[in-house]
């Protein structure tokens, strides 16, 4: 596997500061060694650039649009350039308002190479807000919507066509924090959600074997990784945490049924932010999920798609 890290230093589109140190606490973690631990051919691209974060009040329902957006398009033709050379992006965010570059570029070029875009959005929160119904003006809480094309127009056409997406290639797992608004929309749009109720009574396992049923030769799997998804009494250093999230065994095992189907095509690994965190475990958090979605695994398992653990 020719992996491709590329940092993106931004909280742009955070309301708390801190995630811009995201990509330097996941090297320090491990990230690249973790991989390359693993057999990948890892490159570390460095970081990216964009403007500075000018800590300034929302205007018209958006936070920082002009950054966000000069953020995104430097962020949109990195992952594309990667993709183009035959690389797997892996975005070390920054916060998750960065998917918007990442995914534009990704399903740019599964178009372009006739793959089918699956995207598992793995998050607390389900970021399909809209500049009329945020309660904060944060586009980290935005980048569904701008996807499915719901949004400014610098941020819902940095694809190859508007929409990005359709409602119909995402999947979201593990939300337990929707505002009132993005309730409706998931509801109206027919968005295929996980939530935490749903896996608390039908388990991590019954969960992704859904998400990933789909999942056939043809397929590109994006994953995002919002590190809030994980509880945080296990993921700490995040700027938007939320009580009652997945175990660290229950994430292991969402990472190790994606890797089981050899099919990830490109990952971001956002939100980290080790300004609130202790002694940087989120982000040797994140590097361990990360080597179980590249295949770590405790004994040598053999698996397929025809032949998954347990049928
Ligand atoms: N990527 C995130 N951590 N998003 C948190 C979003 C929180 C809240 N729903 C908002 O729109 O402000
Ligand atoms: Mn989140
Ligand atoms: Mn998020």
């Amino acid at each position: 596997m020719e992996l491709s890290l590329i940092g993106a230093p931004t909280d742009i589109g955070a309301g708390v500061a801190g995630c811009r140190l995201g990509p330097g606490a996941l090297r320090v973690a491990g990230i690249g060694r973790g991989l390359r631990g693993l057999g990948c051919d890892v490159v570390d691209t460095g970081d990216i650039d964009g403007p500075p974060n000018p800590m300034t009040p929302p205007v018209d329902g958006y936070r920082h649009l002009p950054e966000v957006i000069a953020w995104n398009v430097a962020l949109r033709d990195a992952v594309a350039a990667e993709l183009a050379s035959g690389r797997l992006p892996v975005v070390l965010g920054g916060d998750h308002s960065l998917a918007i570059g990442s995914i534009s570029a990704v399903a740019a070029h599964c178009r372009a190479v006739g793959k089918k875009l699956l995207i598992i959005w793995v998050d607390a929160h389900a970021d399909i807000n809209t500049s009329a119904m945020t309660p904060t003006g944060n586009i980290h809480g935005m980048p569904v919507a701008c996807l499915l094309g719901h949004g400014p127009d610098e941020l819902t056409g940095l694809s190859d066509q508007r929409p990005a997406i359709t409602h119909d290639q995402i999947h979201q797992v593990g939300l337990r924090s929707v505002d009132a608004g993005e309730k409706r929309f998931l509801a109206e749009l027919g968005i295929s959600v996980y939530d935490m109720r749903y896996l608390d009574e039908a388990g991590m396992r019954r969960a992704m074997r859904r998400v990933l049923a789909s999942v056939d030769a043809d397929t590109h799997l994006h994953l995002s990784l919002d590190l809030d998804f994980v509880d945080p009494a296990v993921a700490p250093g995040v700027g938007t945490p939320v009580v009652g999230g997945p175990t660290y065994r229950e994430a292991q095992l969402c990472m190790e049924m994606i890797a089981d189907t050899g099919r990830l095509g490109s990952l971001d690994l956002v939100e980290v932010n080790p300004a609130l965190d202790v002694r940087n475990t989120t982000a040797e958090l994140a590097v361990d999920l990360v080597e179980s979605l590249f295949g770590k695994s405790t004994l040598l398992r053999v698996t397929d798609l025809a032949n998954p653990p347990l049928g």
